[in-house]
C-alpha cells in the first residue's frame, strides 16, 4: 500500500482553484488513490445560473473523472463545496462555512490565481497577494491544520537565469504594495505598475513573486511548502494521457496552429520548451503535502517541478513533432494549411505577421463582406497576435532550475510511492506526449470527434490545392507587371523563352536521330 495514499485516508483537505486546470487533476488523483478520504473543500466563486451542487456535478460528469467515479462511487458526496470569493474580505464565505473550515481542515492546496498576463495590478494583487495572506491568517486558526502547500511558478523569478529553490525577496516590501494599492487610484497605479514590476515581464510573474514572500513572512509555525511548476501541459498518464482544458499556456497556440491561422512565431527554436504535465505537477503536489505533515521541514521547501534540467525538449522539436502530428490527425475546418515556422528577429517575424497573417486575414473579410456575412478574421488575428506577442518573453529565453529538494523528496519515497505519485519526469517520451497533447487539444477542448479525421483530410488537400494555384497566380501577375514595366526583366524573359526553346528543339531533333 502508499504511504502517501494512507496518509490521506480520512483527512479533511481544503482546495483553493479546484474549478481551475491543476485543482480538477489532484482532486482526481486524491480520490483515485484515496478514496477513503473524508472530504475535500473547494471555494468555488459563485457563478450566474448554477447553484454550488450543479457546478459540482458539472465537474463531476467530465472525462477526468470517469475513473473516479469507479473507485469512490458516493464521491459527489465527498466534495464539499463552499461559497467563497477570494477577492473579498474573509472570501465572502459565512460564519458557518468558515466554522467548519477552521475546525476541520487537516491540509490546505491554495491553487487559485490569476493566470492572466494582462491583469491590472490591483486585481492581480487582491487575488495572488492579499489572498495568500488571508488563507494564511485563516490557517493559523485551524488546530487540525497539518500543511501548507502554496502553489507557484517556476517564472515568479524569471527576471533571473538561474533560479534556486528558495524565496527571492522582491524589491518592494509585499505589504507596501498591498497598502498603497488601497488608496491609489487606478490611473495612478496603472502609471507605476512598470516602475513596480522591473524587469518582470508581466504582472502575473510579478505577483507570483509577491506572493511567495508573503507566504514566508506569514508562515509563524505552519508547515509551509511552495511549488512551482514551470509551463503545466496535458496530462501524461493519469487518468489517462492527452487531458487539458483551457486555452492558456501552449494549448492555444496548438490551437491556433492547427486550425491554420498561426504560421510563424517568433522564438528561439534551441530554447528549452520547459513544458511539465499536469499529472506530474499533481504527484509532486501530494507527496509534498505528505512530507511537509509528517517530517515537519523547519523551514518553508521550495519545490521545483520542472522538465528541462533533467529531460530537455526545445522549441524546435516540439513544434516539428506538433506539425507532424497535425498530418496524421488533422483538426476539424481548418482556416489554411498547419504550417508554421520559427522566426528570429523583429523585421522577419513583421514581415510574417502581415504576408502570412494580418494578408490572409483581409483577404477573408473582403471575402465574408462580398457574401453578405460579418468580417471577422483581421480582429481574431489581431487578438491572436496580442497574445502570441505576449507569450513570446517564454519562448525566446531557456532557464536553470535547480531541483535539489525535488530529487530529495524522490528519494525519501518508497518504491511504491515513487510508482503511483511519479515525478520523475526523466521517463517522458516527448515525441509520445506531444502526439497525445494534440490529440487531447483536439479531443477534449476542441471537442472534435475523431471521425471527422478522413473529411479533414480531404480539406487539407484542398486547401493546398487553392494555395498552389493561388501563389502561382500571384506569381504570374507580378512577373507580368515587371515585364509590362521593366527592359532588364523583358531580356530575362526573352533570354528564359528562348533558352526552353533550344532546349526543347534540341531535344526533339536528338530523340529523331535515335530513331
Ligand atoms: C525544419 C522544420 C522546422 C519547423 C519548425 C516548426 C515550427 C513550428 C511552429 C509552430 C508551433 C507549433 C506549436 C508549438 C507548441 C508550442 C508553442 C509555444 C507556445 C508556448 C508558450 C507558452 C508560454 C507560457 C508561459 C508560461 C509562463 C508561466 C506559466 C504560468 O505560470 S501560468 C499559465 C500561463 N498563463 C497563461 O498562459 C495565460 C495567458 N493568457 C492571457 O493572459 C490572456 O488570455 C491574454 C493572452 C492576455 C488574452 O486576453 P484577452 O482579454 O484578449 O481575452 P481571452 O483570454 O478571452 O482570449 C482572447 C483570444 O485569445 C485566445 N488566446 C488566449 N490565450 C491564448 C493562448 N495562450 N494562445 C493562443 N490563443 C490564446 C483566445 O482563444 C481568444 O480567442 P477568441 O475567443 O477566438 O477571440
Ligand atoms: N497553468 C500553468 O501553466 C501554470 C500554473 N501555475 C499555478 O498553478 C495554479 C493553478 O493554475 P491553473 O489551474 O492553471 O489556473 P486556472 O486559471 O485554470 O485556475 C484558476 C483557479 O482559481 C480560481 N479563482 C480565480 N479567481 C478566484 C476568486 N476570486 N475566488 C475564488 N477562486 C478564484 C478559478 O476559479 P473559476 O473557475 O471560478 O475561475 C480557478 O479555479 C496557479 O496558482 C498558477 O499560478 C504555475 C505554473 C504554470
Amino acid at each position: 500500500m502508499s504511504t502517501i495514499a494512507a496518509f490521506y485516508g480520512g483527512k479533511s483537505i481544503l482546495i483553493t482553484g479546484a474549478t481551475g486546470f491543476l485543482g480538477k487533476v489532484l482532486m482526481e488523483k486524491l480520490f483515485r488513490t484515496s478514496p477513503d478520504l473524508k472530504v475535500i473543500y473547494i471555494l468555488v466563486r459563485p457563478k450566474a445560473g448554477q447553484t454550488l451542487q450543479q457546478g459540482v456535478f458539472q465537474i463531476l460528469d467530465s472525462k477526468l473523472f470517469e475513473k473516479v467515479k469507479e473507485v469512490c462511487p458516493n464521491v459527489h458526496e465527498k466534495i464539499r463545496a463552499i461559497y467563497a470569493d477570494l477577492n473579498q474580505n474573509d472570501f465572502a464565505i459565512s460564519k458557518e462555512d468558515m466554522q467548519e473550515l477552521l475546525s476541520c481542515t487537516n491540509i490546505i492546496f491554495h491553487c487559485a490565481a490569476t493566470v492572466r498576463f494582462d491583469d491590472t495590478l490591483r486585481h492581480a494583487v487582491q487575488l495572488n497577494v492579499t489572498a495568500t495572506r488571508q488563507l494564511l491568517l485563516m490557517a493559523s486558526q485551524m488546530p487540525k491544520l497539518e500543511a501548507f502547500i502554496h502553489i507557484s511558478t517556476a517564472y515568479s523569478n524569471c527576471n533571473l537565469k538561474h533560479i534556486d529553490e528558495v524565496i527571492y525577496p522582491c524589491p518592494v516590501e509585499p505589504k507596501k504594495i498591498i497598502d498603497s494599492l488601497e488608496w491609489l487610484d487606478d490611473a495612478i497605479i496603472d502609471e507605476i505598475t512598470p516602475k513596480l514590476i522591473r524587469d518582470w515581464p508581466n504582472i502575473y510573474t510579478y505577483t507570483k513573486a509577491l506572493g511567495e514572500m508573503v507566504v514566508q513572512q506569514e508562515s509563524r509555525n505552519l508547515n509551509i511548502a511552495i511549488i512551482r511548476p514551470s509551463i503545466v501541459g496535458a496530462t501524461w498518464q493519469e487518468p489517462f494521457p492527452g487531458w487539458v482544458d483551457n486555452i492558456n499556456g501552449p494549448n492555444g497556440i496548438i490551437i491556433a496552429t492547427g486550425k491554420g491561422f498561426l504560421r510563424a512565431i517568433k522564438a528561439t527554436p534551441m530554447a528549452v520548451a520547459d513544458v511539465i504535465p499536469v499529472d506530474t505537477v499533481v504527484n509532486l503536489m501530494l507527496a509534498v503535502g505528505w512530507y511537509t505533515a509528517v517530517h515537519r521541514p523547519k523551514s518553508t521547501l521550495v519545490y521545483h517541478i520542472t522538465s528541462g534540467n533533467m529531460n530537455p525538449c526545445n522549441w524546435h522539436k516540439m513544434g516539428v513533432q506538433v506539425l507532424a502530428t497535425f498530418e496524421k490527425i488533422p483538426f476539424e475546418r481548418p482556416f489554411r494549411r498547419p504550417n508554421a515556422n520559427f522566426t528570429s528577429n523583429s523585421f522577419t517575424s513583421q514581415y510574417w505577421n502581415a504576408v502570412s497573417h494580418r494578408a490572409p486575414a483581409i483577404i477573408y473579410d473582403c471575402y465574408l463582406r462580398l457574401t453578405g456575412r460579418k468580417p471577422r478574421m483581421t480582429k481574431l488575428m489581431n487578438r491572436l497576435l496580442r497574445t502570441v506577442s505576449m507569450l513570446e518573453y517564454f519562448i525566446n529565453r531557456s532557464w536553470e532550475w535547480s531541483t535539489y529538494n525535488t530529487e530529495m523528496l524522490m528519494s525519501e519515497l518508497s518504491p511504491e510511492d515513487q510508482r503511483v505519485f511519479n515525478f520523475d519526469v526523466r521517463q517522458l517520451n516527448w515525441l509520445e506526449y506531444i502526439e497525445n497533447y494534440v490529440l487531447g487539444v483536439k479531443k477534449y477542448l476542441l471537442k472534435e470527434d475523431m471521425a471527422g479525421i478522413p473529411k479533414a483530410k480531404q480539406r487539407l488537400k484542398r486547401l493546398r490545392n487553392i494555395h498552389y494555384l493561388f501563389n502561382t497566380a500571384l506569381f504570374l501577375i507580378a512577373w507580368r507587371l515587371l515585364i509590362a514595366r521593366s527592359q532588364m526583366a523583358r531580356n530575362v524573359w526573352f533570354f528564359i523563352v528562348s533558352f526552353c526553346y533550344k532546349f526543347l528543339s534540341y531535344f526533339r531533333a536528338s530523340s529523331t536521330l535515335k530513331v
